[in-house]
């Protein structure tokens, strides 16, 4: 009988990340080790200023890493120029977006450029992939608003879609779900992974929606500066490590609630 081994799209071997200035280097966290495959939604976790945003943006290549290794599809991360590589990940990060001025519709086909000319024309395709990524996150009925005209959750819910334009195998969100209510912190989770279900897309984000989260990623990265622990929800459940995130005289994790509770 033929199995079928799922692909690798992103692993990452003994990762240190970090700032390094001329005169000193700062490491933020190191010894972080995971891998995602094909079709697999994770979170990064952890707690605020630990290093989740400064490893998502490592991995996106925006940021060079201290020390480890990086593999894209099987290829390490520096051996791609930044046009296949912008091919390969895209990356939605926190910073409010310059061109609100732009139409939905023109933001979201903006994705596009890894792949046209100069002059930025779209091509049948170009187009076919901007209306399938409209259509994937629903947002129909914005096309045609201007980007200023838009709810931070409906903001939230076209960088996803300009992402999905883009058509990468690697989507890396910088906390898609942060200024939303609870029912459309689930809704965005929800459409990420139907989304990497779906179209087999890898899709890995960084949250403090940690009960969310274990409700709906296939796996997660317990982020901590010296030991991080990456492994389906369930796994790390059991394996207690949620219980490490926080002190325990103030807040403790219940593993058969899957949430946390204020001592
Ligand atoms: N440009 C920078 N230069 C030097 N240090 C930085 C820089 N940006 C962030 N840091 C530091 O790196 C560490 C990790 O920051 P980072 O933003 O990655 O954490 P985080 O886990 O995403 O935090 P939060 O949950 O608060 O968003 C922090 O100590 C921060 O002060």
């Amino acid at each position: 009988m033929q199995t079928h081994k799922k692909h690798i799209a992103l692993e990452i071997a003994n990762l240190s990340i970090g700032y390094q200035s001329k005169k000193q280097e700062t490491l933020v966290a190191q010894d972080i080790s995971f891998s995602l495959n094909q079709g697999e939604l994770g979170a990064i976790v952890g707690i605020n200023g630990v290093g989740k945003s400064t490893l998502l943006r490592t991995i996106g290549s925006v940021q060079k890493s201290l020390s480890g290794e990086i593999h894209i599809d099987n290829l390490v991360l520096s051996d791609y120029s930044s046009l296949d590589l912008a091919t390969k990940i895209s990356l939605v990060l926190t910073e409010p977006i310059a061109s609100k001025n732009l139409t939905v519709l023109e933001l979201i086909a903006l994705g596009r450029q890894p792949y046209t000319n100069w002059l930025g024309t779209l091509t049948e395709t170009d187009k076919a992939k901007t209306k399938e990524a409209i259509l994937l996150v629903e947002i129909e009925a914005l096309q045609h608003k201007k980007c200023y005209e838009l709810s931070d959750g409906q903001l939230q819910r076209v960088m996803i879609a300009r992402a999905l334009a883009q058509d990468t195998q690697i989507i890396l969100l910088d906390e898609p779900t942060s200024h939303l209510d609870l029912y459309h912190k689930v809704q965005i989770l929800k459409l990420l992974k139907s989304i990497a279900h779906q179209t087999q897309k890898t899709i890995l984000f960084t949250t403090h929606e940690i009960e969310v989260a274990l409700q709906l990623c296939d796996k997660m990265l317990l982020l901590r500066k010296e030991e991080s622990y990456f492994d389906t929800p369930e796994a790390l459940i059991q394996g207690k490590h949620f219980e490490k995130l926080f002190p325990s005289n103030m807040i403790q994790f219940d593993a058969t609630t899957g949430s946390f509770k204020i001592v």
